[in-house]
């Protein structure tokens, strides 16, 4: 069934999994995310980014919502990074019953303006709103401690921004990023952090970039063709601990991208002869259903709709 976030985020906050949000651009990644979803009964949030909006339209939003709705488990349709007022109205207006405003690189006070103008309005049509607070981005460890603070999310300034918002769940910065270069090794995530901000506030705490970019996908990657760096994730014991400690959303995209393209390349490779579609488009809908049951299982999520 097709419900808001919250419906999905406070039992998983006050049951201590996480439940992983998904980011979406066609029918093979959306089906692999709600068919393993249904198969698990697990909750599950599916998002699309501005730019899978740019790329799929209603015509993508569409396709979610028929199947989340047809779902026999909570789906939720999820706004990712949305950058302005205008841009979650309509994102509301195309059908998404959760939507996220990103104004974290605003001072607090114009974030707080800007998070508060979308809550007003997506609360008044009964729609869910995640906001950010803190800056995204790797922590190397080398990095002396006043300019992570910079980096990471204040508690106190958290206890104030939420007040303030009314946002019914909160992205934090706690040491993850976005992309496969996560940092040198095994990212630095600010368990402390996590823990005070998730004492001083009881709405569902949000993890952003919370990839694993596993070496076995990263390996297959390269041996189907595919170019990639010294690639790094977030391990899953950090994101089995975080959600033990409040975070309840924890979203992932490059995983999905990876195995996408991993499950595509090796067709390819196989068989380059081949050219039905369906082939290259299968394999790459059964390798993400793969990741998708495995994080849902990692996370708790499982059994939980
Ligand atoms: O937090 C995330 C996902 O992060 P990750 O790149 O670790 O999958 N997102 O918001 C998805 C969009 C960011 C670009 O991928
Ligand atoms: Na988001
Ligand atoms: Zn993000």
């Amino acid at each position: 069934m097709l419900v808001t976030g919250k419906e999905i985020l406070v039992p998983a906050r006050a049951g201590h999994y996480g439940v992983p949000s998904f980011n979406t651009n066609n029918m093979e990644i959306t089906q692999a995310i709600i068919h393993t979803a249904e198969k698990l009964q697990a909750p599950v949030m599916v998002q699309m980014s501005e730019g899978a909006i740019k790329y799929g339209g209603q015509d993508l939003a569409n396709l979610v919502t028929d199947m989340a709705q047809r779902a026999s488990v909570p789906v939720a349709l999820h706004l990712d990074h949305g950058s302005s007022y205008e841009s979650a109205l309509k994102a509301i207006k195309m059908g998404f019953t959760s939507v996220m405003i990103d104004a974290s690189h605003h001072p607090f006070e114009e974030n707080v303006r800007e998070t508060r103008r979308v809550v007003e309005a997506a609360h008044a049509m009964g729609i869910s709103v995640e906001a950010e607070l803190g800056r995204l981005g790797g922590i190397e460890e080398h990095i002396v401690v006043d300019e992570k603070d910079a980096f990471l999310t204040d508690p106190e300034e958290a206890v104030r921004f939420v007040e303030e918002t009314g946002t019914d769940y909160l992205a934090i910065a706690i040491g993850t990023s976005h992309g496969a270069y996560k940092g040198k090794g095994r990212p630095f995530i600010d368990h402390p952090r996590i823990e005070k901000i998730a004492s001083m506030l009881d709405i569902p705490l949000v993890a952003h970039g919370s990839s694993g970019v596993p070496a076995d996908i990263i390996a297959r990657f390269r041996d189907a063709g595919g170019e990639i760096g010294d690639a790094a994730g977030i391990a899953d014991e950090d994101l089995q601990r975080a959600v033990q400690h409040g975070i309840a959303k924890v979203n992932v995209d490059t995983d999905l991208r990876l195995a996408m393209s991993v499950g595509s390349r090796e067709v390819f490779r196989n068989t380059p002869k081949e050219f039905d579609p369906r082939k290259w488009l299968g394999s790459a809908r059964d390798l993400m259903s793969e990741i998708v049951a495995y994080k849902l299982k990692m996370l708790g999520a499982a059994g939980k709709a």
